[in-house]
């Protein structure tokens, strides 16, 4: 806004207002995304003990156990790397994408589709297509290990020029968040555990289950 002053920029669109309007775009595109996707990985690692067990031995071997983990150990972290894109996959947190209106006449997948059209991709179904995720009802971070390309066909930020534009903090948040919480506490259920369901047939959102979690601190 100061520069554009300085520098005499006519009929300058960047104002206080505008400024406050993004930071609050920028919020709630990234709070209850990230926050929803954080209650599913607690979901699936309270059903699964025996992840949180695989995980927290890569991460002491990596840390030595005395210290947090940081965004530099990604690439020693595989284990870790490959439980997050499996949350991610299970939680697939948009049933569908943002919807796109066609600028011009095309086909997809052999039907004819008008301009003006709106479309959009069904996530929720592409992260669950059996024939490419076997076995896709079962939480299961081991899949990604074994097979390089499969996380090519996870698009939980989209993908193209619109893909999210936080899918780098994203990624650190849920990576950050993931490791240390399993390095530093040991996760037991409060009530009934979590029921894990890969597909919910209702809204744009597909919300974790109500549960109750207890973060008890482990000692490494
Ligand atoms: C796990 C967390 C997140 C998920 C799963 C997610 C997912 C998505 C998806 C699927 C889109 C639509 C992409 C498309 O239209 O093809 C999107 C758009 C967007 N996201 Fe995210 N997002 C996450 C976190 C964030 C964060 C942390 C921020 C910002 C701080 C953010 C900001 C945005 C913005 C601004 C857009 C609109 C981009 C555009 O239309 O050009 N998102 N996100």
């Amino acid at each position: 806004m100061e520069k554009d002053k300085k520098d005499v920029v006519k009929d300058s669109t960047f104002t206080l207002e505008t400024l406050a309007i993004d930071l609050y775009d920028l919020w709630l595109a990234g709070q209850e995304t990230t926050s929803t996707t954080l209650t599913w990985a607690c979901a699936c690692l309270l059903n699964h003990p025996e992840v949180v067990a695989e995980l927290r031995s890569e991460l002491v071997g990596i840390t030595g156990g005395t210290r947090g983990l940081s965004l530099t150990d990604k690439p020693n972290t595989p284990y870790l790397n490959a439980t997050v894109n499996e949350i991610q996959r299970i939680a697939s947190i948009l049933n569908t994408n943002l919807f796109r209106e066609l600028e011009e006449d095309t086909v997809i997948d052999g039907q004819p589709v008008s301009a003006g059209a709106v479309v959009t991709t069904q996530m929720s179904l592409l992260h669950t297509n059996e024939a490419v995720f076997k076995n896709h009802t079962v939480f299961d971070p081991s899949r990604f290990m074994e097979n390089n390309n499969l996380e090519k066909t996870l698009i939980p930020f989209g993908i193209g020029k619109r893909a999210c534009l936080g899918e780098s903090l994203a990624r650190a948040e849920l990576y950050l968040i993931t490791g240390n919480l399993v390095l530093d506490y040991n996760f037991e259920p409060v009530g009934t555990k979590p029921e894990i369901k890969t597909l919910s047939p209702f809204g744009l959102m597909k919300r974790p289950p109500n549960y109750n979690i207890r973060f008890v601190p482990v000692n490494n």
